[in-house]
């Protein structure tokens, strides 16, 4: 999939724009300022249904407005035409439309619209919490796996129905909680299977583009799949039933799983500087993209805010040619005074400026 045409309306600072994008790289331009990471953002709605940046998604409707809404005319992977796009207003509704039809489901735009995304915050992949890893495994299995989905939906509403009976403090160990509790084990093993089985399938990639990008380190990559190692889920349920009583929520699972990334036998945080770090999260980030294509015969949309902040000039230039010789469609952000030579390299580019969230196409 990929987005021929966007439309955005009343997203923060921008009224109205609509952007002719390349299928292969896209430049936007302009001053601090000027609405470059709300374009970003916009695009990224489609493939996520929220913001990277704030979880209210008032905040990001145009001041004095009451909605904002983004469209796209893609060109699947078939080669068909189809329009894809969301509205959501102040009073937290979402409309979500696909060729037409309206659904209130935004897991069914946005299984459409595989989006990655790369900032000055994208080293949380490797500093932040777990969380933000298990979002990185679960986006590879969301977008090729769909048995995946469907596990993880179940694990998560069992998950939290056991949680509130635990928080209540009544009994687990009736049958109809037991009955329950046999499908979250069930869920719980189908999704560690899939994560075991993704880090897997990924790790070569990585491993690759790693001897590429950082020659000079080796990389292992660890997964702990959120309970004991040698026990069954079930056994782990069992273990910490009393501690769950006591903390109201389930202590081990799969929503605990994380993975451990090893550089020269030292946790990457502590052996990296800044800029290895953003290295190294671009070569998973990019794994991610080279697994995608080769399993689903896919495309993938990645965007680069910010790409000046990021990576210097030769890695940048790698990352860039990397993406894009997998047939991903790249939009990048840069302020306008920055140097950005490396794109001259680049054939099929097309290039854009925005003021005060208005914005225009430039020639090449
Ligand atoms: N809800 C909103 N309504 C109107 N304007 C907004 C809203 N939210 C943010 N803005 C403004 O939109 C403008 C664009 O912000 P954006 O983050 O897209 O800029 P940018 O070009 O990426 O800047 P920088 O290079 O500094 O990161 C800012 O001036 C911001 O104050």
């Amino acid at each position: 999939m990929k987005l021929a045409q966007v439309q955005i309306t009343n997203f923060r600072n921008i009224s109205s724009a609509c952007l002719d994008l390349s299928p292969s790289l896209s430049v936007i331009r302009g001053q601090n300022g000027s609405g470059k990471s709300s374009l970003i953002e916009a695009i990224y709605y489609l493939g996520y249904g929220r913001s990277f940046r704030t979880s209210r998604h008032e905040s990001v409707i145009r001041e004095s407005v009451g909605a904002f809404s983004v469209f796209a005319k893609c060109n699947d992977d078939t080669g068909n035409l189809s329009r894809v796009g969301l509205q959501r207003t102040r009073k937290h509704e979402v409309t979500c439309s696909i060729n037409g039809e309206h659904s209130k489901k935004l897991s069914d735009l946005v299984s459409m619209v595989p989006v990655q995304l790369f900032t000055p915050q994208s080293t949380d992949l490797l500093v932040g919490t777990p969380s933000e890893r298990r979002r990185f495994i679960d986006w590879g299995l969301f977008h090729v796996e769909h048995s995946f989905r469907e596990h993880a939906k179940i694990y998560l509403s069992l998950l939290k129905q056991r949680n509130a009976i635990l928080k209540q403090g009544s009994d687990l160990s009736t049958a109809e909680h037991s009955f329950w509790s046999d499908k979250l084990i069930e869920a719980a093993e189908l999704i560690d299977l899939s994560r075991q089985r993704y880090i897997q399938e990924v790790f070569p990639f990585f491993k690759a583009i790693m001897e590429q990008f950082l020659p000079e380190f080796s990389v292992e990559i660890a997964y702990y799949r959120g309970w004991e190692k040698q026990l069954s889920f079930e056994e782990a349920l069992a273990k910490k039933r009393e501690y769950d009583y006591k903390v109201g929520y389930t202590s081990v699972g799969p929503h605990k799983a994380d993975l451990k990334l090893k550089v020269n036998n030292f946790a990457a945080q502590e052996m990296l500087s800044r800029g290895q770090l953003r290295m190294t999260v671009a070569a998973l980030q990019l794994a991610q993209t080279q697994l995608f294509t080769a399993q689903s015969q896919r495309q993938s949309i990645f965007l680069l805010d910010d790409i000046g902040a990021e990576l210097d000039n030769i890695r940048r230039e790698k990352f860039l040619t990397r993406l894009l010789d997998t047939d991903t469609q790249v939009v990048v952000t840069a302020i306008v005074d920055e140097k950005i030579d490396f794109v001259e390299n680049y054939n099929d580019k097309k290039m854009f400026h925005v003021e005060h969230g208005i914005v225009k196409e430039e020639s090449n």
